[in-house]
């Protein structure tokens, strides 16, 4: 778990965000932030605005109203693009990996390293490649194998690199995990741990309590669009939590648990 020092900005804050669709409010009014080495769980149940928020953050969706700001300035994100730019990176359970490409070409999709004469430089791409995909996996093989030939996991570990690689600093997951076994899934997870010790904030949507539980610090659930919850994993149940996703609220009495005054950053949330 992380235990940055909070003295710095937040690398992100969502001020008020709103997003709406006719008479539908897919976001309501949601502000939260995301530190350095945090991995911020985003649950609800299907419907509650989960996408549409990390949508607007990854510069797919324009929000009605609100404000971003990345490292205390206020940015416009109005594509992809722009997000990535502020080093904003979306890993979608897709993972938006072409299958019939090896796992350099997927790294390096649609941001190629040319030679000086400007052709593509294969031999770069590939030592590069290697070199960063057996940093998050030793044992990775098969660098020339079209991906679709690669496991669940392997092909995560591409979507990962290609994220570090661009020097990500702020990366949104979208349920990683939920194609994968369990050996994956603690793969993924170590992954996940790794991200973080290098300082880059992570938002995890997820379904799966148990990875969020296992993962993050913070948890923030939304229900009907608003957010009904942003509390440390330390001082709620898994029950607290599946009662703010399926009723909105925590239970009556709801106090929070004791043992996150070992957690020096809990203070600051
Ligand atoms: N392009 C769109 N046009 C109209 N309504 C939309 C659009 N995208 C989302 N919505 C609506 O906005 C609300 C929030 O949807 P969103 O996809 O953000 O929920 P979610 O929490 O991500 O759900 P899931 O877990 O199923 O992905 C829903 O009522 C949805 O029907």
């Amino acid at each position: 778990m992380s235990q940055q020092p909070r003295d710095s900005a937040p690398l992100v804050e969502l001020i008020d965000i709103e997003k709406h669709f006719g008479g539908v409010r897919a976001v309501n009014g949601v502000s939260l932030d995301l530190w350095p080495g945090e991995v911020v769980g985003v649950l609800g149940h299907n419907g509650a605005g989960k996408s549409c928020l990390m949508r607007i953050l990854s510069g797919a969706m324009a929000p009605n109203g609100g404000e971003i700001r990345v490292r205390g300035a206020r940015v416009s994100l109005d594509s992809p693009h722009d997000a990535r730019a502020q080093g904003i990176e979306t890993i979608y359970q897709t993972l938006g990996l072409a299958d019939h490409l090896d796992a350099p070409a997927n790294l390096f999709l649609g941001r190629e390293l040319k030679t000086r004469f400007g052709n593509l430089d294969d031999r770069r791409m590939l030592r590069e490649a290697r070199e960063v995909l057996h940093r998050l996996n030793p044992n990775f093989r098969n660098l020339g194998d079209p991906v679709s030939r690669l496991s669940g996991g392997q092909r995560q570990v591409i979507a990962i690199a290609r994220a570090i690689y661009f020097e990500v600093k702020i990366l949104i997951m979208d349920e990683p995990t939920a194609a994968l076994g369990p050996s994956e899934t603690a793969m993924v997870g170590k992954l996940i741990r790794q991200l973080q010790a290098e300082g880059i904030g992570i938002f995890l949507v997820s379904h799966d309590l148990h990875d969020v539980f296992d993962l993050c610090d913070r948890v923030v659930v939304m229900n009907k669009g608003s957010m009904v919850g942003a509390h440390r994993i330390s001082e709620v149940s898994k029950d607290d939590v599946l009662s703010l996703i399926i009723k909105g609220e925590l239970p009556p009495g709801w106090r929070p648990r004791h043992h996150e005054a070992a957690d020096p950053a809990a203070a600051a949330v």
